[in-house]
């Protein structure tokens, strides 16, 4: 039997004043609240029915509270007139299921080098798997994710590729670039009110499917779709100068001083900002390269004048700013 407390009517109502008021307990606004939002209101003018590519990254996905804080600030940009397109990766993922298998892959130049049998893997881990969480995640906030790969509708065609380490040419199996892109599809979801969410797999002309980094496929998708911005979320604050040695942290940069650039960057920041570069060079105004392990990242970049990570836009000399955390490699 529940045995609750009876009212203690000797007691008076704490809510009660003497007069026989109510008051209530809550506590008048803060009014520094009015200014963080008025404070949006150049950006939400900005970015109002403009498209933003979002690369989520498997780095920045690996923790339950970022990845549904990520989710609100999708919905969030929507319901705030944004039209967010999400492009995904997850490589720490892939990973997981390859040792879970027991097949070997490594990487070469930030690609991981893709056998038959390991795309087999990647394809079934990012579509079957990160995609469908994704998805499931951003959903919690109104009929609006719908998941699609680079195999949907012609979205893109791929191009094997290699790369080059230390001057010498690595075959990478079954790794794609982005040849052509139709974007078609996903201009109909955006027409209709929904977020896309892009995996990064895509046949080539033969119908073989291949490995294509996220972050390629992000930028690729962003020129085609003529997006205002591309914003790339990692695992780090942006992209430190002199790699781990210094903790300056690049806070602008043209597309012309990184591409110079590119040849010193190491591991997942080769793609990473190669991807940058592409995009802004073929007409994307803005690149940034955020934090993802900052909750609500996303917004603090898209809201505020100072924003947060590394930009990458025309015109400008390469400025720089102290980074908060001292740069820690993977590895240590
Ligand atoms: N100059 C640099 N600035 C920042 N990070 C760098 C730099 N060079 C290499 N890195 C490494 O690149 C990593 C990001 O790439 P990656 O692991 O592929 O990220 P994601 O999984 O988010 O796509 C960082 O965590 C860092 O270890
Ligand atoms: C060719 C290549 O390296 N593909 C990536 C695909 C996923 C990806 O890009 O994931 P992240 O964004 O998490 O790095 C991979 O196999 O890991």
């Amino acid at each position: 039997m529940n045995e609750q407390t009876p009212p203690d009517d000797t007691q008076p109502d704490p809510r009660l004043d003497p007069a026989g008021m109510v008051f209530s307990e809550m506590q008048p606004a803060d009014p520094e609240k009015a200014t963080t939002l008025a404070a949006a209101l150049p950006w939400l003018k900005r970015y109002h029915g403009k498209v933003v590519v979002v690369k989520y990254g498997g780095n920045a996905m690996t923790d339950d509270v970022l990845k549904r804080a990520f989710a609100e600030d999708i919905a969030f940009l929507r319901f705030a007139g944004f039209r967010p397109v999400i492009v995904h990766g997850g490589g720490p993922q892939i990973s997981s299921m390859l040792d879970r298998l027991g097949i070997e892959s490594e990487f070469r130049g930030g690609l991981r080098v893709t056998t038959p049998e390991a795309m087999d893997v990647v394809r079934m881990v990012l579509v079957g798997q990160v995609q469908r969480e994704l998805v499931g995640l951003i959903n919690e906030h109104g009929p609006l994710a719908v998941g699609l790969s680079g195999e949907d509708a012609g979205l893109f065609t791929a191009e094997a590729t290699n790369t080059v380490v230390d001057g010498e040419e690595v075959d990478l199996g079954l790794v794609g670039e982005v040849a052509s892109v139709r974007p078609e599809a996903v201009q109909d979801l955006i027409e209709a009110g929904r977020i896309p969410v892009v995996s990064s797999v895509a046949p080539d002309v033969d119908g073989q499917v291949h490995n294509v980094n996220a972050d390629t496929a992000a930028a690729a998708l962003a020129v085609a779709l003529g997006a205002e911005k591309l914003l790339v979320l990692t695992d780090v604050e942006g992209l430190y100068r002199d790699w781990p040695a210094s903790d300056d942290l690049i806070y602008e940069i043209s597309p012309e001083n990184l591409h110079d650039l590119l040849p010193t960057l190491a591991s997942g920041m080769v793609p990473k900002m190669a991807a940058c570069h592409l995009a802004v060079r073929d007409g994307v105004p803005r690149a940034t390269v955020v934090d993802g392990r900052e909750p609500h990242a996303v917004l603090l970049e898209l809201f505020t004048d100072e924003g947060v990570g590394t930009q990458v836009l025309p015109g400008v000399e390469t400025k720089y700013r102290k980074a908060r955390h001292k740069p820690q490699p993977k590895e240590a």
